[in-house]
């Protein structure tokens, strides 16, 4: 697939220190992550345990013909890879051994939070019974928070092209009080755009948020910025996966600023799914200078060849940010988090008093 990190080494930063490298920095700094995927999030390492567990699949478990498997010609073969894995995961064990495992590579990048996007209709229909589900994704979450001290919360999220009968069994599973998990803050939506308009999920998006869940659909990521629109108007969004075509449109960034309306950019994955043409070409630039939030996320990190710590050197350069800005970056994320303001100050705080003492000299 194409490597789409920044080369090793190369400082991103004009900084004032001159000579430092800012993946060091990024590796220690804390951080939260509010767009990645659940299944997306499977390294060739897990990838190969569950598959070692079903040898049936079709799945390659040696990392590199792995990386060529994830290498991807558009939006929709990406789709079609991703479904591959999802039929991996075949049991409450492997949905706990999945998300234990992921806990564990975000807690290695310092990733304090995570807003973890699980689409529970893809295991549910696959015969897992909704009921283990639960427990499984609840009994990993407790887990981590205890062994590697990241905390979890769940997104919900309506497989789009899986149509309406998806998007009732998700609402379903979302806001059933003796189903619903205690980790589970927001309600999504994901797959393809075209040809899956968005106002026709806005019933289950209503019965979501008078649950009391947060709406955050992936809108303006294969389509044009009306998609935006209809994820803020319809479904009522408060942050937005991706919305890359949003800089298409001027009176929209100003929305989104005024609004205070997150974007969650994930670069790599633009590329990837030919979203976007290069990085240099990456809107995120656009979107600051628009007064957007942004919060930098990696979505499926090993499917993309990418993890977060990727994620943020390459916004360090397409926005030329040192160490201050990259903290500031962070900090975003945290603001445009579901945390509880207690949680939002302490992760914020641990923000500072780490850049404060990076930069001590
Ligand atoms: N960058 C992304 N942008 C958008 N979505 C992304 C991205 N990355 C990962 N996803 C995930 O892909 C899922 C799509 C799965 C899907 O379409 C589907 C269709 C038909 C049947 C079934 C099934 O399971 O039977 C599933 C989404 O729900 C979302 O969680
Ligand atoms: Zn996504």
């Amino acid at each position: 697939m194409t490597d789409n990190r920044t080369a090793p080494g190369a400082s991103a930063m004009p900084s004032t220190s001159g000579t430092r490298d800012p993946h060091a920095f990024i590796a220690g700094l804390p951080k939260a992550e509010l767009h990645v995927h659940h299944v997306g999030s499977a390294s060739p390492r897990i990838v190969a345990e569950l598959a070692a567990r079903h040898p049936d699949s079709k799945v390659p478990t040696d990392p590199e013909a792995l990386a060529d498997y994830f290498t991807f010609t558009d939006f929709a073969h990406f789709i079609q890879v991703y479904l591959s894995v999802v039929d991996l995961i075949r049991t409450p064990e492997d949905v706990r051994l999945l998300t234990f495992e992921v806990a564990r590579d975000l807690a290695r990048q310092q990733v304090r939070y995570a807003e973890l996007t699980v689409t529970p209709y893809s295991s549910t229909r696959r015969g897992i019974d909704e009921r283990a589900f639960m427990e499984a994704i609840e009994d990993a979450r407790k887990a981590a928070e205890s062994e590697f001290g990241t905390v979890l919360r769940w997104c919900f999220d309506i497989p789009g092209e899986a149509g309406l009968v998806s998007a009732e069994e998700t609402v379903r599973l979302a806001t059933d009080d003796r189903l619903r998990p205690e980790g589970l803050v927001s309600f999504g939506l994901g797959g393809p755009e075209i040809g899956v308009p968005r106002p026709q999920f806005k019933p289950y998006f209503d019965r979501a948020i008078a649950a009391g869940l947060r709406s955050v659909p992936h809108a303006g990521e294969t389509t044009g910025p009306e998609t935006v629109w209809d994820a803020l108007t319809e479904l009522r969004a408060e942050r937005i996966g991706h919305g890359t075509s949003s800089a298409q449109d001027p009176k929209l960034l100003a929305h989104l600023a005024e609004h205070r309306v997150a974007l969650e950019v994930c670069p790599t994955s633009n590329i990837a799914t030919r979203a976007v043409r290069t990085l240099d070409e990456h809107p995120i630039k656009e979107f600051v200078r628009a007064g957007v939030l942004v919060t930098i996320n990696s979505d499926d990190p090993p499917m993309f060849g990418t993890d977060l710590n990727n994620e943020y050197a390459i916004a360090a350069r397409l926005l030329d940010l040192d160490e201050q800005g990259l903290a500031a970056l962070a900090k975003n994320a945290v603001a445009a988090s579901f945390l509880d303001e207690p949680g939002k100050a302490r992760l914020s705080d641990e923000i500072d008093s780490y850049t404060s003492t990076w930069l001590t000299p």
